[in-house]
């Protein structure tokens, strides 16, 4: 029976709680435009869509009509003061380093695909110790298009030499699942993350964290990955 090839994770709410120092930067950017800071419970409902995409929920739960334009041309202001407190209090789910420890031991290529601004996430992958765990990473912008387009993660499962349905998405939320299914990648979330403001029921796994992460990929290998001698599958 075959394990997945390749492991493709996501980073916020999923890999790293980053929700407290995103909630600075959005904060900081507001204060300094005359809005007050939205907090970080509004920010781990908004996290997930991309930077510019939280910027503009912001601007809008602050009253702004015009978020979407004004979160445009402020944005280079909130990547300044996301770059200075880019970890501050972010730190790793518990469990994160054994499951990945686990993973690569059992012969599974890793790497990163999150919509974070792409030059934010070696900094924060090195900062926190992650960086020589994986082979690869991009960024939201690293590419044309992002998740929950597929482009990334068939891009992350070329670079590792596999197709994508012999990889798996780990992912937090509503936009990684639709990346995976586009993918044609196995994908399960985790629940310690932020709350799931769209359905998540449809992946082929949820669990509460990292700790099952090893176990479930262990149990689910026949129906996920099925061996082509044994299932007789056509390639
Ligand atoms: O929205 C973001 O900035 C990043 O989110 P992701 O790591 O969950 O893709
Ligand atoms: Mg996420």
């Amino acid at each position: 029976m075959k394990e997945p090839a390749l492991v493709i994770f996501d980073l916020d709410g999923t890999l790293v709680d980053s929700a407290p120092d995103l909630a600075e930067a959005v904060g900081r950017t507001l204060e300094e435009l005359g809005l007050p800071p939205p907090g970080e419970a509004r920010i781990r409902a908004w996290v997930g869509h991309g930077a510019r995409q939280l910027l503009s929920s912001a601007l809008a739960w602050a009253g702004r009509p015009d978020a979407s334009a004004l979160a445009e041309r402020e944005f280079e202001r909130f990547m300044r003061h996301y770059g200075d407190c880019l970890c501050l209090q972010t730190r790793v789910y518990p469990g994160a380093f054994e499951a990945l420890d686990a993973l690569a031991q059992q012969g599974a290529e890793l790497a990163v695909c999150t919509n974070k601004p792409h030059r934010y996430v070696e900094p924060l992958l090195v900062a926190l110790g992650l960086a020589p765990r994986f082979r690869a990473w991009l960024g939201g912008d690293a590419l044309p298009t992002r998740k929950p387009d597929a482009a990334p993660l068939l891009w992350l499962a070329r670079d590792a030499g596999c197709e994508a349905r012999d990889g798996l998405m780990v992912g937090d939320s509503r936009t990684d699942i639709l990346a995976a299914r586009a993918a044609g990648m196995p994908v399960v979330v985790l629940e310690h993350g932020y709350p799931a403001q769209e359905p998540i029921d449809d992946a082929d796994g949820r669990l509460p964290g990292f700790a099952a992460l090893p176990d479930w990929i262990h149990r689910c290998r026949s129906t996920l990955w099925p061996d082509p001698l044994e299932s007789g599958r056509a390639d």
